[in-house]
């Protein structure tokens, strides 16, 4: 299994992201979550900082939007020629039009959905999209504990995209540490966010460890 790991720069120190950014150079790209204080109570990075990000990172920037009408925003961030643009199931309104928006604009397209949102909300769209994101906590913050109760969900969407021969990635996002990162990998992620577990150790080594352990992982396929 080609296991992707990709630092939440939400742990990131916030005064030092150009040093933060170059710490994580091993890994697959970094994780920016952009928050508007209204989808989600926390409020984090406008588009002049993700502008100023996607010019000095070493690594491709993996953007996840918790914000409100992301078919009006979620292209614009897209311009800027960032590698992903992950939104919320919850927040958009045309799902479908705006995945083709991002990928005419050269983002792989990604679609989210918070833990209380059922499988079946993406189920039929699935294909339209390059990454399913299954948060593993209730999005807006770091540092919080993995929810293994999505672990039925993140399986039952691995099962989906093989039955329909989909490349569509698996990520999971909140929660991801050693202790953690076997068993999301054993139900079928492929792509792992990791905040604090990467920036609060050495990240060069945590995302060696992180990656090793992921790829180790008794996996279905
Ligand atoms: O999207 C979010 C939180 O909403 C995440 O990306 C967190 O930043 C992950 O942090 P840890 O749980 O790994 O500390």
């Amino acid at each position: 299994m080609n296991a992707r790991i990709n630092p939440s720069i939400l742990a990131a120190d916030f005064a030092n992201f150009e040093r933060d950014l170059n710490r994580i150079s091993t890994a697959d790209a970094a994780h920016v979550d952009v928050m508007d204080n209204h989808f989600v109570p926390n409020l984090t990075f406008g588009q002049p900082m993700v502008e100023r990000l996607q010019e000095i990172t070493p690594v491709p920037l993996d953007l996840h939007l918790m914000i409100e009408d992301p078919d009006h925003w979620a292209p614009q961030f897209a311009e800027m020629g960032v590698f992903s643009v992950t939104f919320h199931a919850e927040a958009a309104t045309s799902p479908v039009t705006l995945a083709r928006k991002l990928r005419e604009r050269g983002a792989r397209a990604g679609i989210a959905i918070n833990p209380a949102t059922p499988l079946s909300a993406v189920e039929e769209i699935l294909p339209h999209f390059d990454q399913l994101l299954i948060m593993t906590v209730e999005p807006g913050f770091g540092g919080q504990s993995f929810m293994a109760d999505m672990m039925p969900k993140l399986a039952k969407a691995d099962a989906l995209r093989r039955s329909h021969g989909l490349e569509t990635w698996l990520q999971v996002d909140g929660g991801i540490s050693l202790d953690t990162i076997e068993l999301a990998a054993a139900n079928g992620a492929d792509t792992f966010v990791a905040g604090s577990a990467v920036f609060r150790g050495d990240p060069g080594e945590q995302i060696a460890a992180l990656r090793a352990a992921a790829t180790a992982a008794p996996h279905a396929h």
